[in-house]
Order: structure tokens, then C-alpha cells, then sequence
């Protein structure tokens, strides 16, 4: 036994290329891991966190390298005493010996099971391609493994059909325990079933884990599965960890706002407990195009102002997504003086004055009549002038250059918060160095 991570993930990249025309020209790259390290330790469940779209199961499949990484280092510490190697380099053969090693859980357990077999034969298979030939043994092995995972040993000659949603999950976690591995890489695999079993099937992946001493890497994007199976939580944000610690650190001081996010979607039955309403709208952006910066710096409720102004921190929000979608030609004033029309009653000859364009819009986007600062206000007006005008793209111009955030000009790194807790924000980067500032210093 060492302190030797069991695995470490080193600024692993997985980029697809896209590609256009006959010839397939490469156009760019679809970054969905970008550059991710995290370690696990034996017998330590690491949870995977973020929503759709954001790398997770790309994550795990390049490190077990059912895709190829186009980057960055996967080293494995198994107990075949060789010290930490790095599975992107293996050759067949060692990636033959890493697979038994390192198994997958999948979030939809039919995929993986063969109609046609019994079940006992399906969890069976790997040994038998593994090397054991003496049938009586693998039958053996089978029966108890079943039993350990709250089956039967009768269920070894029933077919996938004859067992439930839950039942089948757990055939899954059969599956992947009987070459006896040392990491399980289990993805999302409790999301297809129904919410009265998650429970059963979570605890029993609890006990299996700590029976097996095995060591975990958890994909979910539900943070409130992660708090009961896991040690320690990555959050992960279009193909970045943003933070990372221990579960219950994270939980109870998350640091960055999209972990903020994630947990104020958790529903809790005390309506006290229930964070402050986070609206994390809108989906992941494309990993195609990342916003520049922090990545989250388009939907981040905490977005930093910049230090011209002093607005309500939901209004510096509102402004800047009235920004973007200006600048993406994605405000339709005709549509909206047609629908100002349109309410006015006014029979269609008389247009809607500006001003009451001006007002829809202001509503649309959760902009107040009048911004609390009179700089903001002025710009954001003039640029108002050029929209409702038809100036479009110098009204995108205009609100471009009004209004800019710190978070889109660099890309955050890490601050350590003591603990191995750490996360990639602007926002506790400044506190930290304000906090090292002596105190008769203005902050
Ligand atoms: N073969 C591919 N080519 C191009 N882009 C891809 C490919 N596979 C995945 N992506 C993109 O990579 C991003 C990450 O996808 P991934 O499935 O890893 O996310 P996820 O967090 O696991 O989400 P989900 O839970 O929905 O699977 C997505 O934007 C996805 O569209």
C-alpha cells in the first residue's frame, strides 16, 4: 500500500475535430475536456459534477480511453507494483490488463447486457476472456457476486428481461466487480432509474465500495447523489474544473458560483434551507466556441462589474446578456415594435413611439426604466438611440465597449482554500489577496 494517488488525471484534453466539406477539412475543434486534473485515492470516491454537456462522460471515456485523449497524462498506480504509469500510452496489451483494472458503470444498464444470455453468463464473460477456463469456478464466483449485490444465486440462469429498471443496475454492478478491480468509473448510474430506487441502489454502491476497497470516479449531474456516495466533488463547467474538495467543504462553502448554482437547484423540503434564488437559465455554450475567460461569465449571477459602475448585481447581469445578444444580432425590434403595436390597439396606422419599444425591451431582458447609475444609464441609452433606429450593429458596438467584465478578458486559475479545497473564480481570488492585505489597508 502507498499514499500514491491510485490514479492521476494530468490536463487531460479531449478535442473532436470539426470538420467540413467532401474533403473533411478540419474547421475547428469541439473542446469538451479541456485541460482537467484531479487526483483519486485508494478506497476515495471522487464525484463528477456539472450538467449536460459539460465533458463528463467524454472525461470518463478518455481516460479509460475508449476515446482516445488529445492530451495530457492518465497515470495509473495499480497493485501490480510498476508505480504510476500513463494508460495514454499503452499498448493493446496493457490496456488489455488496465481494463480489468479500471471498469465502467453505465447509466443505462440493458446497453450492456445481451438479451439472449443469461444473466449469470453475461457477468461470467470477462472472466472467461480474462483466462478462467474452469466453468464450475466462474459459476461460483458468479452466484456469490449476485448475492453480494442483492440478488440471488438463482437469478444466475434468468434472462435481462425478467429483472427491473434497479434490478438490472445492480446485474451492472456485478458486471463490473467480478475481474475484482481496483477503480470503478461509474457514469450516472442512477439516473435512469426511478427516483423510489435510487436509494437502495446509491447505499449499495456506498457498501460495495468500502467492502471492495475499490476506488471511484462518480458522474452525476444531480450535486444531491453526489453528498451521499461521495468523498470529495470535482465541479466541472464546459470541459474545466472549476472547483474542487472535500464533499462536505464543498457543500457547505462552495466558492465558485456555479457550484453555487448547482446546489440552490437541489430541492430541499425546508423552505429556510433553500438558497437564495440562483437562476442558472440557458444551457451549457458549445464547446466549439467557449466564452472566453471564465467560461461561466455568461450565465454567473455573481459576474464581476466593471469598476466604472455601481449597479444592482442583477442588473450588471441583465445588461450584459442585453450585450451579447445585441452584438449577435438576436433582438428583433421590428418584431417587438409590431407587438408594442399590436397591444396598443391603435388600429395599425400609428407606429409605437421608441420609447415604448424601448420599454418591452428594457422588460425582456429584466432592465429597469432608468439603471441606478447615471453613467451605465447614459451609455446604455445612447445605445438604445441606435437600436430602436436600426442601427443594430453600431448599437452592438456601442454596448460592447460600454460594457465589459473582468471575467471575460483572462481565464481565472485556481485558489487554494486550505484542505485541498480549490476553485478557478475571480470573485475568491480577489478576496484571498484582499484578506492578505495588512488591515489598516482599504479593501
Ligand atoms: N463525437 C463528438 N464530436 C463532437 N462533439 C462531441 C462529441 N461527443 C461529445 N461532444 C460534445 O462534447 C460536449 C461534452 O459532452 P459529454 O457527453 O461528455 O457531456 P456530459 O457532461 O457527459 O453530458 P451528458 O450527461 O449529457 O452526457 C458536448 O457539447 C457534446 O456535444
Amino acid at each position: 500500500m502507498t499514499d500514491r494517488p491510485l490514479l492521476s488525471v494530468r490536463n487531460l484534453e479531449k478535442h473532436y475535430p470539426i470538420t467540413e466539406g467532401i474533403l473533411s477539412r478540419q474547421v475547428g475543434a469541439a473542446r469538451a475536456v479541456d485541460g482537467i486534473s484531479f487526483d483519486i485515492a485508494r478506497g476515495e470516491t471522487l464525484g463528477l459534477v456539472g450538467e449536460s454537456g459539460c465533458g463528463k462522460s467524454t472525461a470518463a471515456s478518455s481516460i479509460v480511453r475508449l476515446e482516445e485523449p488529445t492530451g495530457g497524462q492518465v497515470l495509473f498506480d495499480g497493485g501490480r507494483g510498476e508505480g504510476p504509469r500513463d494508460v495514454t500510452q499503452f499498448d493493446e496489451a496493457e490496456l488489455k490488463a488496465f481494463r480489468r483494472d479500471a471498469q465502467m458503470i453505465f447509466q443505462d444498464p440493458s446497453s450492456s447486457l445481451d438479451p439472449r444470455m443469461t444473466v449469470g453468463s453475461s457477468v461470467a464473460e470477462s472472466l472467461a476472456v480474462h483466462g478462467m477456463t474452469d466453468r464450475a469456478r466462474r459459476r461460483e464466483i458468479v452466484e456469490n457476486l449476485l448475492e453480494d449485490v442483492g440478488l440471488s444465486a438463482g437469478d444466475y440462469d434468468r434472462y435481462p428481461h425478467e429483472f427491473s429498471g434497479g434490478q438490472k443496475q445492480r446485474i451492472g454492478l456485478a458486471r463490473a466487480l467480478v475481474l475484482n478491480p481496483e477503480l470503478v468509473i461509474a457514469d450516472e448510474p442512477v439516473s435512469a432509474l426511478d427516483v423510489s430506487v435510487r436509494a437502495e441502489i446509491l447505499s449499495l454502491v456506498d457498501r460495495l465500495q468500502e467492502r471492495y476497497g475499490l476506488s471511484m470516479l462518480f458522474i452525476s449531474h444531480d450535486m444531491s447523489v453526489v453528498r451521499d456516495v461521495c468523498d470529495r466533488v470535482a465541479v466541472m463547467y464546459l470541459g474545466k474544473i472549476v472547483e474542487i474538495g472535500e464533499t462536505e467543504e464543498v457543500f457547505s462553502n462552495p466558492q465558485h458560483p456555479y457550484t453555487e448554482a448547482l446546489l440552490s437547484a437541489i430541492p430541499t423540503p425546508d423552505p429556510r434551507q433553500r438558497r437564495k434564488g440562483i437562476d442558472l437559465t440557458g444551457k451549457v455554450p458549445s464547446p466549439v466556441d467557449p466564452p472566453s475567460g471564465c467560461r461561466f461569465h455568461t450565465r454567473c449571477h455573481r459576474v464581476i462589474q466593471s469598476d466604472e459602475y455601481d449597479l444592482e448585481q442583477s442588473h450588471w447581469r441583465s445588461l450584459l446578456n442585453f450585450r451579447d445578444e445585441v452584438v449577435a444580432g438576436a433582438v428583433d425590434v421590428e418584431a417587438v415594435r409590431e407587438s408594442v403595436d399590436a397591444d396598443r390597439d391603435n388600429g395599425g396606422d400609428e407606429t409605437a413611439p421608441d420609447a415604448a419599444v424601448e420599454r418591452e425591451i428594457r422588460d425582456d431582458f429584466g432592465l429597469p426604466d432608468r439603471l441606478s447609475d447615471d453613467a451605465a444609464e447614459r451609455r446604455l441609452g445612447d445605445a438604445f438611440d441606435l437600436l430602436v433606429n436600426g442601427a443594430e450593429a453600431e448599437a452592438g458596438e456601442a454596448l460592447a465597449s460600454a460594457f465589459v467584465t473582468p471575467c471575460e478578458e483572462s481565464t481565472p486559475e485556481f485558489t487554494d482554500h486550505g484542505d485541498g479545497h480549490r476553485s478557478a473564480c475571480f470573485l475568491t481570488a480577489r478576496d484571498e489577496r484582499a484578506l492578505e492585505r495588512p488591515a489598516n489597508v482599504e479593501r
